[in-house]
């Protein structure tokens, strides 16, 4: 059985000049432990999509269900991260994330609260700058404090928007492989869904690719399996055939519509060349 289920879905928004449907006749089923990206052309929905399943946004038609369960609003069960990282600025790396670990976890002790906190800041190698204020940091850092958050909460469902948009290439190749780090030191059980406009970093992390069409009214025009090995390298499986053929995929189903006519350079009267 599928773990995170959305059903003929749509999500409407009444604006000033009446109904907007941003997505339709939406239809995904996704394993627990699998990771799944949400590629698309800006305002496709993708964001749209993953707040229906963060619980911030209810369909106007079908469902969506964890375990079976209908979506009522934001839960502890689900963890979010979002581009912007979204971390209090008065309060230092430590404290961003106990707070969170402090109000998503009631029951646990504080002793254990401290000790999960601990664990996380060490995992995302931040253990020398865990008492900075969030602006002494950088995007790389804050991104980590960010995740370390989301994963330290202990979700069932990780919710990532877009997570490593504002990063340089480098940075951001280092954090794909603390997310799959802590992915695998997690046992792959949690369900990770992510908002991504880069090709390469759905391939490498995702066990399915979920490719939008344009909105409004955008839907889900294919989902690609990749079923590369795990755990991957980035360098190895670039050279994979298979890694090849996805990406091909998606490139000509993303970029099927940004293709330059030649002949629209010029559009001016005729002149002769002396
Ligand atoms: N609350 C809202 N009210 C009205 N329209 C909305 C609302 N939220 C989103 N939309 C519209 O729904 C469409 C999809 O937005 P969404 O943010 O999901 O797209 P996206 O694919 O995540 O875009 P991007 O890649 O640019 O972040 C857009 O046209 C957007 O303007």
């Amino acid at each position: 059985m599928s773990y995170v289920e959305i059903k003929d879905m749509e999500i409407a928004f009444s604006t000033p000049r009446g109904k907007f449907i941003a997505v339709k006749n939406i239809n995904l089923e996704i394993g627990k432990g699998e990771i799944v990206s949400i590629i698309g052309h800006s305002g496709c929905g993708k964001s749209t999509i993953m707040n229906a399943i963060g619980g911030m946004v209810t369909p106007t038609k079908g469902t969506v269900t964890i375990q079976g369960k209908a979506i009522k609003g934001p839960g502890p069960d689900r963890g979010i991260v979002f581009q912007n990282y979204s971390l209090l600025p008065w309060l230092s790396v430590y404290e961003n994330i106990f707070q969170a670990v402090d109000a998503a976890l009631q029951t646990t002790s504080e002793v254990d609260k401290r000790e999960i906190v601990e664990k996380y800041i060490r995992m995302v190698g931040l253990s020398a700058h865990r008492e900075k204020l969030p602006k002494q940091i950088s995007g790389g850092m804050k991104q980590r404090v960010a995740i370390a958050r989301a994963f330290a909460i202990n979700p069932d469902v990780l919710l990532l928007d877009e997570p490593f948009g504002a990063l340089d290439a480098l940075t951001k190749g280092s954090m794909h492989i603390e997310l799959l780090k802590l992915w695998n030191l997690d046992n792959r059980s949690k369900t990770i869904v992510m908002v991504t406009h880069d090709i390469e970093e759905a391939i490498f992390l995702s066990d399915k690719i979920v490719v939008m069409t344009d909105g409004p009214s955008a839907t889900i025009r294919e989902i690609e399996d990749v079923h590369l090995p795990r755990p991957r390298n980035k360098k190895d499986i670039v050279n994979m055939p298979e890694y090849k053929t996805i990406r091909e995929r998606l490139l000509s189903l993303l970029m099927d519509k940004v293709e330059i006519d030649a002949t629209d350079f010029y559009k001016g009267p005729k002149v002769e060349l002396v």
